[in-house]
């Protein structure tokens, strides 16, 4: 298998490591699939001029590949300290006498904020300036700044054109690298609201259980009140009700702006990384798949708004896998059209999709021109004939689709991985009549499968509810963020209906569930939204003098009392309105918002507090009273990371004073743009502490702290191990060190797994 199966693991004599000549990296003798040749080639996918480079690119190592991610103002300020630091501290170096290039930007990625680079791995480690620059990168790939992503991979969430307050969906998102990618769409500023919150939503959904905790874990990074994630089979997603606009005492169903459905598939196009394709790959995997991917993509088009737009990708270079499954859908959704975006990332070199393609059989021996020709081949009970449907081929009128318009990525063109993409817009309202005109495909496999489709106006409606964090231990696999493989896991169909406590007087009674809903064994707890007079809720926001437009009336709690116990979620109002109106189980909500306030104990004789964790400061700041904000300097910094508890009489005055003055409890400071003795603040960071009687803490996560120190100060001054308290009595603090691992993930194990393997 690919190298993410190699986490940790040792290769032997393999002199991989030894050479930076890419060409000499792979056994390129053993990168031979007769099959696969047979079925490109007979496909045309590219020029037979091409076909060599097209071939050899293949063959050759992916380099690595990265994005700057997070939040606006971050992801410009590690940027620039990327281009204006590392890339020229990087650009002369000699590794054993070989030069050794730097990092360079993507071409084709907005702003410049992904970047590509081909460095083994010796040199990573060995060479001094290269060695500074990985530190840096798995610093910041710990607390979520950079997101290593295939360079193809980045390509459907910047078609999808997401802003602040569209209602989007992504059908299979785990393990969520693109998930991350629209939430920081759907965080852009929002024009509408002027506010941190966007108005719209961000569903992401995944059918596998493990799966979604591992995209809520990668999600944690850029903490979102618009996220929910979901797990259920996306071919059969269920409509979702919210209060209708015009009249709120009715319900409608929620339809989306934009849908991104990056399916399941073969997974041929990262065949650079993923080596075992090479071996395995046969037609079947592709034909296998084309039904599934037909069906998640109509779903999308039912639940798609008037004017919105659907992403459909997959990594995969089998036109039946791609092309063939567009037609399909549009065969039988004539309200919908393909998007010329031939004039969207101009730098980006891409081939039309083909409007001519010849499936094939398990034998290979024959491609078959037109589904009859196939037929007629076939022997009476042919299992063969079972696996395909007509809609594996070319439809009659094919090219009055528009198929050209779909983006076919190769290796050779840029050195990325091969991809898919196709973007789509509904340009009438949803139809009533859904045959109108169309052509269904009747004796496709999909129409034999149990559909949920525009009658979803029935459906079963139930009220949110209650509860505590979810303390569910999953066990998530390794994985590059970026791999996207075949796999396909349908949820099971009894969905199993729950008593939901309603705090809120807004949830209706509890209905039927269908079949075919929700998977059998979920357990997650439930959402329990805090009535706005809730004491702790009150004490809380008095005590972290938080302005009286906070939007209290969207916290929630989860835990099976529905108490306000340890940890505070924040929904923003349309995922508040999701979550009510659906039962929770119903839609298998494994995440709704983001975790805002966790419980401190104080010390002794100390009520215990809430406190604002770090990563949902930005949230917190516009309700946040200004005066009540401390201002601080690099000096006093410089203190905060080096020590877990330093005493308030270490710090200089006037900070010393004020921090001695003030109450025990949940502080938040001030560091201005500066610069100090060698250490330099780029722009204003803001940062949680928590004073006990006599000492100071500063709350972020461990690795967080460490990558602060490296941008700043230029290394990890932190204190390696966790000190004791100086004053006993005075330091019972607990620090949220669980940040992102409610999933049983530690935070950054992903990433250090990642980009230690760089
Ligand atoms: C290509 S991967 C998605 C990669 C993801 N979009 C990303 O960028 O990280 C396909 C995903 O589809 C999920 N999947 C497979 N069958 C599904 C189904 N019927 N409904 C929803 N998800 C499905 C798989 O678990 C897998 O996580």
């Amino acid at each position: 298998m690919g190298r993410n199966n190699k986490r940790g693991g040792r290769r032997g004599n393999k002199p991989r490591d030894d050479t930076y000549h890419r060409s000499d990296l792979v056994d390129k003798a053993s990168m031979n699939n007769e099959r696969f040749a047979t079925y490109y080639q007979t496909q045309n996918i590219v020029p037979a001029d091409q076909w060599e480079p097209f071939l050899d690119a293949l063959r050759t190592p992916l380099p690595t590949t990265f994005r700057v991610a997070g939040s606006r103002q971050t992801a410009q300020s590690l940027n620039e300290t990327l281009r204006d630091t590392h890339v020229p501290a990087l650009s002369n170096v000699v590794f054993e006498e070989q030069p050794i290039p730097p990092p360079v930007q993507i071409p084709w990625y907005p702003d410049g904020l992904a970047w590509q680079f081909n460095v083994p791995k010796k040199v990573l480690r060995k060479s001094p300036e290269f060695k500074g620059f990985h530190s840096f990168l798995v610093f910041e790939t710990e607390v979520g700044n950079i997101s290593r992503q295939e360079a193809v991979s980045m390509l459907p969430p910047l078609f999808m054109e997401v802003e602040p307050h569209h209602k989007v969906m992504d059908m299979c998102a785990a393990p969520g690298s693109k998930t991350a990618q629209l939430l920081e769409a759907l965080h852009a500023q929002d024009t509408l609201t002027s506010t941190s919150i966007p108005s719209g939503l961000l569903l992401a959904n995944d059918s596998d259980h493990k799966r979604t905790h591992l995209l809520i874990h990668q999600s944690a990074r850029l903490p979102s009140p618009a996220l929910m994630v979901t797990n259920l089979d996306a071919s059969i997603y269920p409509g979702l009700k919210i209060p209708s606009a015009s009249n709120p005492q009715r319900l409608e169903t929620l339809l989306f702006d934009r849908i991104l459905c990056d399916v399941p598939c073969s997974g041929d196009g990262t065949m650079r990384k993923n080596l075992g394709i090479w071996k395995s790959w046969q037609p079947m995997d592709g034909n296998g798949l084309h039904g599934l991917q037909l069906r998640i993509l109509q779903r999308a088009m039912k639940m798609l708004a008037p004017h919105g737009r659907i992403v459909y990708s997959t990594c995969s270079l089998n036109p039946v896998e791609n092309e063939a499954v567009v037609a399909c859908a549009l065969k039988s959704n004539p309200d919908f059209h393909l998007v010329d975006v031939s004039a969207k990332l101009p730098e980006l070199q891409r081939c039309p999709g083909l409007t001519v393609w010849r499936p094939t059989d398990r034998s290979l021996k024959t491609t078959y021109d037109t589904y009859e020709t196939f037929l007629e081949t076939c022997e009476e009970g042919d299992v063969i004939k079972g696996k395909m449907t007509r809609g594996h081929w070319p439809p009659e009128g094919v090219e009055l689709l528009d198929l050209p318009r779909c983006i076919r990525v190769y290796p050779h063109l840029q050195d990325t991985g091969g991809f898919f993409v196709a973007v789509l817009e509904r340009t009438v309202a949803p139809l009533r009549d859904k045959k109108r005109g169309a052509e269904e495909p009747a004796d496709d496999l999909e129409s034999k499968k149990p559909r949920l489709d525009d009658a979803v106006e029935d459906e079963i409606v139930e009220a949110g509810a209650p509860v505590d964090d979810p303390l569910l231990k999953a066990e998530i696999p390794a994985e590059d963020a970026a791999s996207a493989t075949a796999e396909v896991e349908i949820v099971p169909e009894d969905a199993g209906s729950a008593t939901v406590k309603a705090k809120t007087s807004t949830n209706p009674a509890p209905r039927r569930v269908k079949k075919g809903e929700g998977g059998g064994s979920f357990k997650e707890h439930p959402y329990t939204f805090l009535p706005s007079d809730d004491a702790t809720l009150a004490s809380c926001i008095a005590r972290l003098h938080l302005t009286p437009d906070f939007p209290s009336a969207n916290v929630l709690v989860r835990n099976p009392e529905g108490d306000a116990a340890r940890s505070l979620y924040i929904t923003n109002a349309l995922v508040k309105a999701v979550v009510q109106n659906n039962d929770y189980n119903r839609i298998r909500l494994t995440f709704a918002g983001t975790k805002v306030f966790a419980k401190q104990e104080a010390g002794r004789g100390v009520d215990a507090q809430f406190r604002v964790l770090g990563e949902a400061l930005p949230l917190v700041l516009p309700y946040t009273d200004p005066a009540t904000i401390v201002d601080a300097d690099l000096v006093v910094l410089r203190t905060l990371v080096e020590g877990h508890y330093p005493l308030c009489a270490v710090f200089p005055e006037p900070f010393r004073g004020l921090m001695t003055d003030a109450g025990s409890g949940s502080h938040i400071v001030r560091f201005p743009q500066s610069e100090l003795n060698g250490a330099s603040l780029s722009h204003d960071v803001i940062l949680p502490i928590w004073k006990s009687n006599v000492s100071l803490t500063l709350m972020i996560d461990k690795k967080a702290k460490s990558a602060l120190s490296m941008r700043v100060f230029g290394k990890d001054i932190t204190s390696p191990v966790k000190e004791k308290p100086l004053v006993v009595s005075a330091d019972d603090v607990e620090l949220d060190e669980d940040a992102g691992e409610e999933d049983g993930v530690a935070a950054g194990e992903e990433d250090d797994a990642v980009m230690a393997d760089v």
